[in-house]
């Protein structure tokens, strides 16, 4: 465990901080034990490696890779393992739990139901299926003592030609646990606008999409995701920064894309580790997230694969107070970003801000005054000095 710089959240207040992740694959988020348990039970012979400890650091080297591409090549093994109802309804119960456990309170998980067909089950079946397993995780993260809400976000393979059937699904499940739409896939060579039909299907029904853009390619992707097809949020959209300019002055220029962006306030889904895996980033500190968290753009921190990534919120908030230094109360900035950019409506949106978000880091803000022998000044924020 790391040793914390005083003054700064320790892993165990990262952990009980509420959380809240807006980008997180459900393929890319299984127990590595869960995915040996089911290859076995349907006699999926085709993962390089039996015993969970190893599967794990497998899927984490291999996603290792420097490229979107041979990243994405990982996801055939956990697609494979999630082909019948019993499966998918498993995988997203632990999901859920999962993320309950590591004090995520409010959650949108994707996937792409074209994706898990090979078994037989049809569309609806998927959907209902997952929906299913959201359910049971909710109950038993709160029999645990967390308390976790998770929404569905339908994803369309852009390389595939599915993409209005899926809005479609994802349109016609609202009101039953579905918040949103999404396109993933490779991104070089597959732009957002190939989908022009199931995003203009979905402004007219006024639902909610994502899409990733920015991560594989850069700004072509991303104004497109924006002014063609009029994304509500950007999964990754890291690539902004090719739209911003530093001089050796430290003065900062934005491009018109970058100060759009900004303007519009338009959430950009950040994943720090999966970038430094896909070589988007070099490491955290040269993360693109620190200089736009700077510039206010609307920033959120998320984990998009964490079985590949070994990885968790609480591991990608650490990460990020490691390389930046941040506070309790940035972590609450983040997530309060997050929070005003989920697809649910918004009176329960600002409910989960002003009833959960902000009472949880008021506590841990206020764990100093209650420190054995005395308060820690140190840890004292300057908030609490402020409030006079
Ligand atoms: O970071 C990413 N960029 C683009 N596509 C991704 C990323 N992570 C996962 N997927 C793709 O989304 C599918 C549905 O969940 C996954 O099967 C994977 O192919
Ligand atoms: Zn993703």
């Amino acid at each position: 465990m790391r040793t914390p710089k005083p003054g700064l959240p320790t892993r165990e207040q990262i952990v009980h901080a509420p959380k809240v992740l807006l980008h997180d694959h459900l393929d890319g988020g299984l127990r590595p034990g869960t995915v040996v348990d089911i290859a076995l039970a349907t006699g999926y012979d085709g993962l390089p490696e039996t015993d969970p400890d190893k599967l794990g650091a497998w899927f984490r080297e291999a996603a290792d890779s420097g490229s979107l591409e041979r990243y994405l090549e990982t996801f055939a093994h956990t697609c494979a393992v999630m082909q019948t109802r019993e499966a998918l309804t498993r995988v997203a119960a632990e999901c859920a739990e999962d993320l309950a456990a590591d004090g995520v309170v409010y959650a949108e998980v994707r996937y792409a139901p074209e994706q898990h067909l090979e078994g037989g089950l049809t569309l609806q079946e998927v959907v209902e299926a997952v929906n299913d397993g959201f359910r049971e995780g909710e109950h038993r993260a709160r029999a645990a003592g967390n308390r976790i809400r998770v929404g569905a976000l339908l994803t369309a393979m852009r390389h595939a030609a599915r993409s209005q059937e899926i809005a479609e699904l994802a349109n016609d499940y609202r009101d039953s646990g579905v918040v949103g739409f999404d396109i993933a896939g490779a991104e070089a060579g597959y732009p957002p606008t190939r989908h022009l039909d199931a995003f203009d299907y979905l402004k007219r029904e006024n639902n909610h999409f994502t899409i990733h853009a920015g991560e594989g390619f850069g700004l072509p992707s991303i104004w497109q995701a924006l002014q063609w097809c009029g994304a509500d949020r950007l999964g990754h959209g890291v690539r902004i920064i090719d739209d911003i300019t530093q001089g050796p002055d430290g003065q900062v220029t934005l491009g018109r894309l970058a100060s759009y962006v900004r303007d519009k306030r338009v959430p950009l889904e950040m994943c720090p580790s999966s970038n430094l895996q896909t070589g988007v980033a070099a490491s955290y500190a040269e993360h693109p997230i620190g200089l736009l968290r700077r510039l206010h753009f609307r920033v959120t921190v998320n984990t998009d694969n964490r079985l590949m990534s070994g990885t968790s919120m609480s591991a990608e908030f650490a990460h990020l107070v490691d390389a930046f230094d941040y506070t309790l109360d940035d972590m609450q900035w983040f997530t309060v970003n997050a929070m005003k950019s989920a697809f649910i409506p918004f009176d329960e949106r600002l409910a989960m801000i002003n009833e959960v978000i902000k009472p949880g880091y008021a506590e841990l803000k206020a764990e100093w005054l209650f420190a054995p022998g005395g308060a820690l000044p140190h840890l004292a924020s300057g908030s609490v000095l402020e409030a006079g």
